[in-house]
């Protein structure tokens, strides 16, 4: 009996995994390994206003057009339940402004340290493709700093279940358990179930 086998779509260009932060290609190359091949380039994309599915579906939309062929881009938010979800996609610039010390003293004045991590990964085949997004969360709390500080928000995340943070845990761990790791078991999913084909390019 034949086995159900998706129709494999054959993509002239390979995937080129878009982002202006040299640590997220670094956890998106350790999280796919071999899973899915893809190439990378260095752009700090315009990011929209509003929710982070439309953000990063944006960022998919430009990130196509500069590349001319299949996309990956991802959107990250940090956000605080007592704050409704804020700084949410706009976490980049309040830690630029604000350090770890001002984001924990903006929950100064509620007992609820609560928040998650939010990866939005979009995928475009090309430009004139509607982007497709994945979604991953990982609960936690955000505390005093602890940790290497060289990535982000991650020493004033402590994960559910976790006594560490993200930037004391090793990075193997963190990378099984992160936003990130679970918005690309979708993305892999996704990509195994359309059996997709991507060429390199030929010069
Ligand atoms: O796992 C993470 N652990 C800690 N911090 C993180 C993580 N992932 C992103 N971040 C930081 C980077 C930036 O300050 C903000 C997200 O903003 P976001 O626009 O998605 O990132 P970005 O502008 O650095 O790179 P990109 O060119 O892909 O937009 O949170
Ligand atoms: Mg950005």
């Amino acid at each position: 009996m034949a086995a159900a086998r998706a129709s494999g779509l054959v993509v002239p260009r390979p995937v080129t995994f878009v982002t202006g932060n040299a640590k997220k290609l670094e956890e998106v190359r350790a999280i796919l390994g071999n899973s899915i091949p893809f190439q990378s380039l260095k752009l700090d994309l315009p990011e929209l206003q509003g929710e982070p599915e439309d953000i990063s579906k944006e960022k998919a939309r430009l990130a196509s057009v500069e590349v001319n062929g299949p996309v990956l881009v991802e959107d990250t938010c940090l956000c605080f339940n007592a704050l409704k979800g804020l700084p949410g996609p706009y976490v980049k610039w309040f830690l630029q402004k604000l350090g770890h010390e001002g984001l924990n003293n903006m929950l100064m004045a509620y007992e609820d340290k609560s928040a998650y991590a939010l990866c939005a990964f979009s995928f475009a085949l090309g430009p004139n493709a509607e982007p497709i997004t994945f979604l991953g969360r990982t609960p936690g709390k955000i505390v005093p700093p602890r940790g290497p500080n060289d990535f982000g928000w991650d020493p004033i995340f402590q994960p559910d279940g976790y006594g560490q943070t993200y930037a004391e845990m090793p990075k193997e761990e963190k990378n099984k358990i992160s936003h990130r790791s679970k918005a690309l078991d979708l993305v892999k999913s996704h990509f195994a179930d359309a059996g997709y084909t991507f060429q390199i390019d030929s010069v």
